[in-house]
């Protein structure tokens, strides 16, 4: 296996990634699930502070020229108001009624707007190409059916992380 490995190309590597980017629209299920991950463990639950160049009004109020503004991103996707039982993980809020990917209004863990983030594009790609290669290649369970580990907390610092876990992963 390793020898046929050794003999691709990195032309031919690129021919496999580009098949392998246009079976993303093929795969609606697998798509809602990245983008719950997204929503329900978003990277960034804060986006980049921007700051106001001219007086602004929300709500009929006056926002103070240069005052500086932090969108929390987490409270968009978490928003009962938009999604029901927002602290569930269901793939299917991203499903229509025959299966196919349907993209909410407000879904932003890239943030929203003229700064959104600009690798957007690039990580939901990669994401995409690590999610799918990974279920290909491993059926990945818990180490114990009353393990908490995966449910211990995280770290909240510039973006989130989850604090240490034990997965099983065994090769197909
Ligand atoms: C899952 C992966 C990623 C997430 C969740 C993410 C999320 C974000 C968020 C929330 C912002 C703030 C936007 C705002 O302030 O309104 C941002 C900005 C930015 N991101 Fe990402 N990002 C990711 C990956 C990447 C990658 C792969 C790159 C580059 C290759 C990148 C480059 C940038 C840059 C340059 C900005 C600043 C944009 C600006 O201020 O105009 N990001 N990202």
């Amino acid at each position: 296996m390793n020898q046929i490995r050794e003999k691709v190309t990195w032309r031919n590597r690129r021919i496999c990634r580009d098949e392998v980017m246009k079976d993303k629209v093929s795969l609606p299920y697998v798509n809602a699930t990245i983008r719950e991950v997204q929503r329900i463990a978003a990277v960034a639950a804060v986006a980049t502070p921007h700051a106001l160049l001219e007086d602004t009004y929300i709500d009929c109020k006056v926002v103070p020229k240069h005052t500086v503004i932090l969108c929390h991103l987490m409270s968009v996707l978490y928003d009962p108001t938009e999604r029901q039982e927002p602290e569930k993980f269901r793939p299917e809020r991203f499903l229509g009624e025959k299966g196919e990917m349907i993209k909410p209004e407000v879904f932003c863990p890239f943030s929203m707007g003229p700064r959104t983030c600009i690798g957007q594009q690039l990580a939901s790609n990669e994401v995409f190409l690590f999610f799918t290669s990974f279920l290909q290649r491993f059926n990945c369970t818990k180490v114990n059916k009353d393990d908490s580990s995966l449910t211990n907390g995280e770290r909240t610092g510039e973006t989130r992380q989850p604090d240490p876990f034990q997965m099983c992963l065994k090769p197909i």
